[in-house]
């Protein structure tokens, strides 16, 4: 049973205190700004809901049968049952919040569900529902195929306790790579492996190239738990755009003689990886550098990338293990290589995932944060996505939480069918930066716009370093307008009716990332297993990079057509139907156009009549003549 004993006793005598000033309504609290000079400047701005402390409503729902199918369960008749409104006074609030709230002591961690507005009838109806995702969660960690599609174990959990893991020879696997990272980082950050030709004699910067889960889980932890001034600084090249490439590098300028560039890709085939890749290499031949001296990849055995960096002879290679995903390898080298070279204690990130993760194994729902948050997912989007996720950490370095969240929660749950072959569409949108930044932004449209969303707060409790703080006004710190900010909104959300869960930990450290990584994971398979979908594959991505492949075959013909054209005496400049007849494809004129029109942005093409904005007009033709091409 959740309980509140040893959670700090101010912070509950805050929240008390806070509580009894709104019942009378004293000014000081109505509105915790007075002082501030927002308030002197739009004195007509609403009013907090601490103004409507005793109206507060709850929308309850009544549940919708429980089928075999997961989603239909939230059917249109689901939705269409009937909603009763509950007025709740604070006392009442009150008690749900102590009855519902989930704290995890060891992890510093707190839960709060209770302005979500579930009934007792509707947990008691989903619970065999639960007790058969959390049953499946106990087969995926005992090693069964829980990826059935691909054919393949989801064994994320055991990277961070590989006692869990169903063979020795995949638990030493684990054990040998986490020994592998920590010593090959302590090498690099003592000195002991360093680069050729940098005069200070040592890596002073990372270049991490890789996209999707080969990113976005070292970019969350890194703007989360670097420290301020690291040995050795992370950069990222996270997508195909030259300019942004060539940033990133000049943003290096002579660094990159002291650059350890770590490529990161599971497949070890992904287009934009190879492409930073090859952008990057071009950069290091241009200053006289030599790249295998300073590259690492981390990528699955025998992949391109493996054979690449084996036959160049890279400086190290570590393993990307077929049985982790992408949006879930944070915790595999992808994460922990990259946060292990900025100096982050990557033991306590996995001692906070391992400790979460054995939290939510237990089986009564209300003591597993992980199946809770399920819950209130289910219970928000009426099981179907009907609302968006809007994740709100109301601290700087938890700004790109959303950001990873959006692909673990969107790639994971999104999918067009469910385990049974029936067309389901289900996913839940995620999105959200920071507060209070956000408040300045898109709040007003959560307070009183289209009610598509809940919020997840995610609170951190310690506001700085201890022994920093000072009272910029009296009584008042820089921190307290943020807590104050935060609960503001939440409170003035739940007002009108908008629902939210508080996550809350004690300080934003490797082992609270760590849990909160592992809690959201969990979260997601339990919710995945509960609408019946498999979490663990993104069948949709693979028809966007065809149609990518589609479209560069196709500008590859273009050029043939306009090069053969261009090496003709006199030149013969095209018409856009000419290009398209030639290419033996009058129905993919537009897409013609928009090749014709790229190449031309980029001198890679001559408009000799007319231009690119009127389509049906213009004539083409290439700069110059490639006669080798010719004649290939
Ligand atoms: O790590 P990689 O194999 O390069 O894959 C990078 C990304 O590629 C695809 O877009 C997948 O949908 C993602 O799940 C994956 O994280």
């Amino acid at each position: 049973m959740a309980s509140i004993s040893g959670i700090s006793s101010s912070y509950y005598a805050l929240k008390l205190r806070n509580r009894n000033r709104n019942r009378n309504h004293s000014p000081a609290l109505t509105n915790p700004f007075r002082n501030g000079p927002e308030l002197a400047a739009f004195p007509n701005r609403p009013k907090l809901a601490s103004d409507r402390a005793l109206s507060l409503v709850s929308v309850a729902r009544e549940v919708s049968p429980v089928t075999n199918d997961g989603a239909a369960a939230a059917s249109p008749a689901a939705k269409a049952s009937k909603k009763q409104a509950l007025e709740k006074d604070p006392g009442e609030l009150w008690k749900r919040y102590v009855e519902w709230l989930y704290q995890h002591k060891e992890i510093g961690m707190y839960l709060d569900v209770s302005r979500v507005g579930f009934t007792e009838e509707f947990v008691a109806e989903m619970e065999p529902r639960f007790q058969a995702a959390l049953k499946a969660m106990e087969e995926l960690e005992k090693g069964a195929i829980a990826n059935p599609d691909e054919g393949r174990m989801v064994g994320h959990y055991w990277l961070r306790d590989s006692n869990r893991a169903p063979t020795t020879f995949l638990k030493s696997q684990i054990d040998n790579t986490l020994d592998a990272i920590c010593s090959f980082a302590d090498d690099v950050l003592t000195g002991k492996i360093k680069p050729p030709s940098s005069p200070e004699g040592r890596f002073t910067q990372i270049l991490s190239v890789g996209i999707g889960g080969s990113a976005l889980g070292p970019q969350f932890v890194a703007e989360a738990l670097a420290p301020d001034n690291p040995l050795l600084k992370i950069r990222f090249v996270d997508n195909t755009d030259p300019a942004g490439i060539d940033h990133q590098i000049a943003q290096l300028g002579p660094e990159l003689a002291s650059t350890l560039v770590i490529v990161i890709s599971k497949s070890g085939g992904t287009p934009e990886t190879r492409n930073g890749l090859l952008e990057v290499q071009k950069a290091f031949r241009e200053a006289g550098l030599d790249f295998p001296k300073q590259g690492v990849a981390i990528t699955q055995e025998n992949s391109l990338l493996d054979n690449t960096a084996r036959i160049e002879g890279w400086l190290a290679r570590f393993p990307m293990f077929d049985w982790v995903g992408g949006r879930t390898s944070e915790m595999s080298a992808v994460g922990l290589l990259p946060a292990a070279l900025q100096g982050i204690d990557i033991r306590e990130m996995l001692a906070g995932a391992a400790l979460m993760d054995e939290a939510n194994r237990t089986t009564v729902l209300r003591n597993n944060p992980a199946a809770l948050l399920a819950l209130c997912w289910y219970w928000a989007t009426d099981g179907v996505g009907s609302k968006d996720m809007v994740i709100l950490p109301y601290k700087d370095s938890l700004l790109l939480f959303s950001r990873y969240l959006q692909q673990l929660v969107m790639e994971s749950l999104g999918k067009e069918f469910d385990l049974d072959g029936n067309r389901v569409n289900q996913g839940i949108s995620v999105y959200g930066n920071k507060g209070s930044t956000d408040q300045h932004a898109y709040i007003q449209q959560l307070r009183e716009g289209v009610h598509n969303f809940f919020v997840t707060f995610i609170e951190v409790l310690r506001d700085r370093p201890p022994g920093h703080d000072w009272e910029l006004e009296p009584g008042v710190t820089c921190g307290d307008y943020l807590f104050g900010m935060l609960q503001g909104t939440r409170a003035a959300l739940y007002a009108n009716e908008r629902e939210s869960i508080t996550v809350t930990v004690q300080e934003v450290t490797p082992r609270s990332v760590g849990a909160l990584i592992a809690l959201y994971e969990r979260a997601v398979g339990i919710y995945a297993s509960i609408v019946n979908i498999n979490a663990y594959h993104q069948p949709g991505v693979e028809a966007g990079k065809k149609a990518a492949g589609e479209v560069l075959a196709l500008q590859k013909r273009v050029l043939a057509v306009l090069n053969e054209a261009s090496c003709k005496q006199p030149v013969e400049p095209l018409t856009l139907e000419e290009v398209a007849d030639r290419c033996h494809a009058p129905e993919d004129i537009e897409m013609i156009y928009k090749i014709i029109a790229h190449m031309a942005a980029n001198d890679r093409a001559l408009i000799a009549e007319g231009s690119c904005g009127s389509p049906r007009s213009f004539k083409v033709f290439l700069g110059e003549c490639n006669v080798d091409e010719l004649y290939a």
